[in-house]
């Protein structure tokens, strides 16, 4: 059995974290180096105790000489970080980026929303992200990008769950493209283990229900347009003919993302019943084994995702408000972050998709 060698930066990290325990039980991988900052010679055994089988390895720096000579490389570090990385990486290594910096096409949609230097966009890791249809109508699915591809762009968490909620209805011309709302209730670790917000003391956030990146600010939202733009078969330069009003709230929970994604009927979706709207959900996601459209009158939950790479995924119609609301629940740091990362490179290698992961959530 093929087994590659892996070196993962931002081991101590969350998204890093979880790459790590996603790997540790695949059987084609092997965690040969892990790469911090602060932590730079401390052991695993400190930084991951839940991972056992990684416990002796001691945390390097993070350099080009200590990351290039493994098979794989996976990124698991701030904004702006992999990509000065990048270029001096072993360009037959196989490297996935966690992070924002290879995900836009759209240099201006990078100026507005992160600034600094703007790096080349990667193969975006989201096989399920509708691309299109061909003559037939069948869908096409950024999976296809995936095979033997050395650079690998994984998405944001949030935009993971608000694309997966809405990409069918946008695919079918049911929502108007200008009229598209998300509110999403996250859990504290989408946010790193670095303290970011004042109000991260247990004590506070046990006890709230926060937003943030509120106003139309959040760096989420080119992305979240450009893969509207994708699903609907365009180009990255047309998510202009799109708008989001997106709003997260964080929630006293760990991990889990559970976004409510809604927009105005067209008059196609008006003449449909609610039954052929839901059948539109299910045939998007037919073959898609990680996509769960939930049986009608079961919502997603994050309860049910935790731990797997998951995404659960529900539609209804609102008539009065002449609305369409779709559901996703996805756990942030594995169909969000490393899960998703897996198995895009799972893709990539040739193996089975599918491969070290798992669509069993942990519940209660
Ligand atoms: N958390 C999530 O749900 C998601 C995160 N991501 C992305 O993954 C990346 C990591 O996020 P997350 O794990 O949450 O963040 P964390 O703050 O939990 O971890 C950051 C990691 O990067 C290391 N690090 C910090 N600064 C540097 C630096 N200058 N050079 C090298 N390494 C550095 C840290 O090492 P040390 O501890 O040794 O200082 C740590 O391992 C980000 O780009 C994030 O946006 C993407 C999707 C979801
Ligand atoms: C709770 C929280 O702060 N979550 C982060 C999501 C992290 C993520 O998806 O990472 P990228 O920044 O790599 O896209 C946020 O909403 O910005």
């Amino acid at each position: 059995m093929a087994k590659y060698t892996v070196a993962v930066a931002g081991a101590t990290g969350y998204a890093g974290g979880e790459a790590l325990r996603i790997l540790a039980a695949h059987p084609n991988f092997e965690v040969t180096c892990v790469a911090g900052h602060s932590s730079v010679g401390e052991s695993m055994a400190k930084h991951m105790p839940h991972i056992p089988q990684l416990a002796d390895l001691v945390v390097e720096d993070t350099t080009p000489e200590v990351l290039n000579g493994h098979d794989v490389i996976i990124l698991a570090l701030p904004h702006g970080a992999s990509g000065k990385l990048a270029s001096q990486l072993d360009p037959e290594a196989v490297v996935v980026d966690l992070g924002a910096d290879h995900r836009l096409e759209e240099q201006s949609a990078w100026d507005a929303f992160y600034g600094g230097d703007f790096y080349e966009h990667w193969t975006y890791g989201m096989p399920e992200l509708i691309v299109g249809t061909d003559e037939s109508g069948n869908y096409l699915r950024q999976r296809s990008a995936l095979p033997e591809t050395k650079r690998i762009a994984g998405p944001g968490c949030n935009v993971t769950a608000t694309t997966l909620a809405m990409q069918p209805g946008i695919a079918q011309g049911l929502i108007e493209p200008k009229s598209v709302v998300a509110d999403l209730v996250v859990g504290y670790s989408g946010a790193g283990k670095n303290l970011k917000r004042t109000n991260l003391l247990a004590a506070e956030a046990l006890q709230a229900a926060l937003p943030y990146g509120v106003g139309g600010t959040h760096r989420h939202i080119p992305e979240i347009l450009q893969n509207f733009a994708h699903a609907a078969g365009k180009s990255a330069a047309d998510a202009k003919d799109f708008t989001l009003s997106f709003t997260p709230v964080l929630a006293p929970m760990s991990r889990g993302i559970l976004a409510t994604v809604s927009a105005t009927m067209t008059d196609k979706a008006k003449a449909m019943t609610d039954a052929e709207i839901r059948e539109v959900w299910t045939k998007a996601y037919e073959g898609q084994d990680f996509m769960v459209v939930l049986p009608e009158g079961t919502l997603p939950s994050t309860g049910n995702i935790i731990g797997s790479n998951a995404a659960h995924l529900q539609v209804v119609t609102d008539r009065n408000a002449g609305r369409i609301i779709a559901f996703a629940a996805i756990d942030n740091l594995n169909r969000g972050t490393a899960g998703q990362a897996v198995q895009s490179l799972n893709i990539a290698l040739g193996l089975p998709e599918d491969q070290g992961l798992t669509k069993i959530g942990v519940a209660p």
